[in-house]
């Protein structure tokens, strides 16, 4: 398997593309000078493209991925009706979805063999609009609407639109303000990082009788911290068994033990980081961790391990100004 590590950097307008080594090391491959501030990426379900959220001319730009060292071409362009803070796709490669927390809203992109051709459906009243995230089944979109301390839930239909489900959303407990989610591999259970609070709330996903319910909520700072909570992302690995967050403030990546049947997390330790860490990925073999530090300039290799999941530094490296996204692709 080889591996590419595509980090944006908004303030330099760059996206550096660089080769993952099986020791952990990144050799760079490329650095594509994006015509925006270049903020959130998804690699497409089918591994062709690359697409990122720009601004301040609000689009989606899709880059095609070579498939021997991963270096992007321009492919198209299609407009958004807000700043990009989020993008993903559905899972089938037919739609992709862009959350604005500015517009506080969330809009479905068209993409026809995987190129964006327009926007299909826009839901707006979602104020502090942070992510997009389709179920393991492909069916429901949990979309958190952060000012609003509940995440929304919409159905995803054939041609792209949303519907409210019933339940229309879940909530949270006042000011935590939900941000980014992650799925077990077991499909049972969504995990979502709190951004005002700092804290992780474990859903369980609807059962037979269509009930959706929070089976955990844990505190993800040490306990002697007392500054303004600031999380950020989260990632689990590809089996399951660890689970990180990152908190800007501390600058810290939590590490989680998930429990064997992903319903259970418990802190294993604190792993200092770049200086405020807003985005960062794990690679396809769960066995690295990369993290960019917005205010450090520069992005960090980690090496998880043990059965704890805890993490030892490999390398650090400079990339653009800001960096603030992270995604690892496979082929
Ligand atoms: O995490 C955060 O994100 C929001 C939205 O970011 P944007 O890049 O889409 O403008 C930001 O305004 C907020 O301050 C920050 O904590």
């Amino acid at each position: 398997m080889k591996q590419t590590v595509y980090t944006a950097s908004p303030e330099s307008q760059q996206i550096h593309v660089w080769r993952l080594n099986s020791e952990g090391s990144l050799t760079l491959v490329q650095v594509v000078d994006v015509p925006g501030q270049v903020q959130p990426m998804v690699v497409s379900p089918d591994k062709r493209y690359l697409y990122v959220g720009v601004r301040p001319e609000f689009r989606v730009i899709a880059y095609r991925i070579a498939p021997d060292d991963g270096a992007l071409t321009f492919a198209a362009e299609s407009p958004l009706p807000g700043s990009p803070t989020h993008i993903s796709t559905d899972r089938s490669g037919r739609f992709l979805f862009s959350a604005s927390y500015n517009a506080g809203s969330v809009s479905v992109v068209r993409l026809e063999d995987g190129l964006p051709t327009g926007v299909v459906d826009v839901v707006e009243g979602l104020e502090g609009c942070h992510s997009a995230n389709i179920s393991p089944d492909n069916r429901t979109l949990w979309t958190p609407a952060l000012k609003q301390d509940r995440i929304c839930l919409f159905t995803l239909g054939d041609d792209g639109n949303l519907t409210a489900q019933e339940p229309a959303e879940v909530t949270t407990v006042e000011g935590a303000g939900p941000r980014h989610m992650a799925f077990h591999p077991n499909q049972r259970f969504a995990y979502c990082v709190n951004e005002l609070n700092s804290s992780v709330d474990v859903w369980q996903l609807s059962d037979a009788h269509g009930n959706i319910e929070c089976v955990q909520t844990l505190d993800m700072m040490p306990a002697d911290f007392s500054d303004t909570r600031w999380a950020a992302d989260i990632h689990i690995t590809p089996d399951g068994r660890h689970l990180y967050t990152c908190d800007r403030t501390a600058s810290i990546i939590t590490v989680f033990s998930v429990s064997e049947d992903g319903s259970v997390l418990a802190i294993e330790g604190f792993q200092p980081t770049e200086t405020q860490p807003r985005g960062f990925n794990i690679d396809n073999r769960g066995q690295y961790l990369i993290a960019a530090g917005q205010k450090s300039h520069h992005i960090a290799v980690y090496e998880i391990s043990g059965e704890q999941g805890l993490l030892t530094e490999k390398a650090r490296y400079a990339v653009g100004q800001g960096p603030m996204w992270v995604v690892v692709n496979a082929f």
